[in-house]
């Protein structure tokens, strides 16, 4: 299987500079290929540098060093490690979608609406954009009811389920996902392995983060274990 995702000797380095100009390595060397199909997860300890990593992919943090190369959906293979802002916005309208561990809310918005706007952003028929929201909601059990109701005043779990349908209502051939279990109880964090599970067999490469060992062990094409990739202070 072709990669659609390589990294290739990533490193990165924050540097504190309200701090004197403290530096912080993270991590260094980091090697990695994703296939379609595949579901790669970050393994490793707290503060190991997995949502750095999972960052610097969506172009959120800069690479200190290294190459992140994207197949886009152009064909066209991206470096996102030195690719100009527009061209890493342009990825994720297209090519990569990115599931955080807390929703944006955004006031005034029905939650209906809040998750099919990130399907009609990628291009999809306002009516089709609608049908797979309302599908979405149901598979993550988010009660009817609070589907014309703004997510602000939602529990957790349900604004983290909202968020999920927003990740996963588009078609990204990339998928990164940050934890997106984290609040979840069993039955949602089990429609959401089902949910992986389907975006899988579609060919989506995705990359994620899980804290849940059942959830990693159902999902897992492969575990990398960040701490080898552990950067040491100059
Ligand atoms: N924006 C930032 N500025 C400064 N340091 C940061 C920043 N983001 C992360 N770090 C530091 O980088 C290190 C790795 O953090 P990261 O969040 O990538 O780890 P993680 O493996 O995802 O941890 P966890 O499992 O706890 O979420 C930590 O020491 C953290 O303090």
């Amino acid at each position: 299987m072709t990669a659609i995702l390589k990294l290739h000797d990533v490193g990165k380095t924050f540097t504190m500079h309200l701090q004197g100009g403290l530096t912080i390595p993270v991590v260094s060397g980091v090697s990695l290929e994703v296939a379609a199909g595949e579901c790669v997860v970050l393994g490793g300890p707290s503060g190991a540098g997995k949502s750095s990593i999972l960052k610097m992919i969506y172009g959120n943090y800069r690479t200190d060093r290294g190459s992140i190369r994207v197949v886009a959906e152009t064909d066209e293979t991206v470096d996102i490690a030195s690719a100009a802002p527009r061209k890493v916005l342009a990825l994720r309208r297209t090519t990569i979608g990115y599931v955080s561990q807390f929703l944006r809310v955004i006031p005034r918005v029905p939650a209906l609406a809040v998750v099919a706007e990130a399907a009609t952003a990628f291009g999809i028929e306002p009516s089709e954009a609608e049908r797979r929201a309302r599908h979405l909601l149901t598979t993550l059990n988010v009660p009817e009811r609070l589907w014309s109701l703004p997510p602000a005043t939602f529990s957790g779990g349900e604004q983290q389920r909202v968020n999920i349908a927003r990740g996963f209502i588009a078609d990204h051939p990339i998928l990164l996902l940050d934890e997106p279990t984290a609040s979840l109880d069993a039955k949602n964090r089990a429609a959401v392995v089902d949910l992986i599970e389907t975006k899988k067999r579609n060919g989506t490469a995705i990359v994620g983060i899980f804290h849940d060992d059942d959830v990693r062990e159902r999902v897992a094409s492969r575990v990398v274990d960040v701490t080898a990739f552990a950067a040491r202070a100059a």
